[in-house]
């Protein structure tokens, strides 16, 4: 199987999205009338984004769904995507899974594949995503004020607790739980859904893929507010609830959730409050927006400070 095969065979679908998909020098894309596009990009190298020897199905979703999760953050509607893989051999069971992984994410959200790259070189994984948003209504992270709260959606820090497990550095929780937090590492689920209904609700929004007090981080430096964060409030698995005292960095600081954090004005806590029953996902009110600068974490609200050893996933530090 040469390069252009590899292609054929894996990665050329038909994309009805797109005016012109994989197969020429650059793929043709006609944005409808009255939208903005919203890009992004991120890559999964591995021992960095990933172990050696991860599923090859959860990777093609994975390295698909990171790039959705900001696209959701930005309360947009997903369209197009191209993938740069770095690929150490062609190995038609690697690619056939992976393949699939991929592309019954995009099938879900309507996604196309429109364009990419394929090399030899050590794995890498990258995916550029673009969306449409409605003109001037993108979610973007510099909208949060003073007195708004903090919301996230789903569950924190089984991701985390994943990966520490991998480097032998987790407490000992049992298998099943493990198994569970595995899921979450491999296989995140983007929240489109409730990225596009909290338009016109949320004052400002990022999805938490390094950890939520960095990540939380950003979006304050960027609204010039600080914040305040309940670890008492931090939604979790029921099984990791005593973990969460005892080892609070895995929820507060761990990554890889890929849940959105958004902030939003307490006048709208009634509209949020109701989207959980319409999306089937959990909401959890976890602190509020202040005036100043910085995250701080508490342990219930007016509190006493929890300090952790870090804030967040840097890759150089
Ligand atoms: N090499 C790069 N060149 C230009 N912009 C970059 C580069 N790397 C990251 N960025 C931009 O810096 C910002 C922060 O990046 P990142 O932390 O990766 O965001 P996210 O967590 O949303 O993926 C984003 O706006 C991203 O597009
Ligand atoms: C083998 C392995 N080691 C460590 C981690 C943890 N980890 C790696 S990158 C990362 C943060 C997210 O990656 P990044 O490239 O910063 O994503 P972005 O913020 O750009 O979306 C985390 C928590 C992991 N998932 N796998
Ligand atoms: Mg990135």
């Amino acid at each position: 199987m040469n390069e252009f095969q590899l292609i054929r065979r894996y990665f050329d679908r038909p994309a009805p999205g797109a005016v012109l998909g994989v197969g020429d020098d650059a793929a043709i894309l006609a944005p409808a009338p009255g939208m903005e596009l919203v890009v992004t990009t991120d890559m999964l190298v591995e021992g960095r984004h990933f172990f050696a020897g991860t599923d090859p199905a959860s990777l093609g979703h994975k390295t698909l769904a990171v790039n959705l999760s900001d696209v959701a953050a930005m309360g947009a509607r997903a369209r197009w995507a191209t993938l740069a893989v770095a690929l150490p051999a062609a190995d038609e069971a690697w690619l056939a899974a992976f393949s699939r992984g991929f592309f019954s994410l995009a099938d879900r959200h309507d996604v196309d594949l429109v364009g990419g790259d394929t090399t030899r070189g050590p794995l890498t994984l990258s995916v550029t995503l673009i969306g449409e948003v409605p003109a001037g209504q993108a979610i973007r992270r510099d909208g949060a004020v003073a007195g708004d709260d903090i919301w996230v959606s789903g569950e924190l820090g089984g991701a985390a607790l994943a990966v520490a497990a991998r480097y032998g550095r987790a407490p000992d929780v049992g298998l099943d739980t493990l198994r569970n937090a595995a899921r979450r590492l491999d296989w995140p689920e983007p929240r489109l859904q409730l990225g596009e209904r909290l338009r016109g609700l949320a004052s400002a929004a990022l999805d938490v893929s390094d950890g939520l007090t960095g990540d939380l981080a950003h979006l304050c430096e960027r609204s010039g507010v600080a914040a305040e964060l309940w670890l008492s409030a931090l939604p979790c698995a029921e099984a990791l609830l005593a973990l969460r005292s005892s080892a609070p960095a895995l929820f507060a600081a761990g990554g890889d959730d890929y849940e959105l954090c958004f902030t939003a004005p307490r006048a709208h806590r009634a509209a949020i409050e109701a989207l959980p029953a319409e999306l089937g996902l959990r909401l959890t009110r976890v602190g509020r927006v202040a005036a100043g600068e910085g995250v701080r974490l508490l342990d219930a609200p007016d509190g006493a400070p929890v300090l952790l050893t870090h804030t967040s996933y840097d890759h150089f530090r």
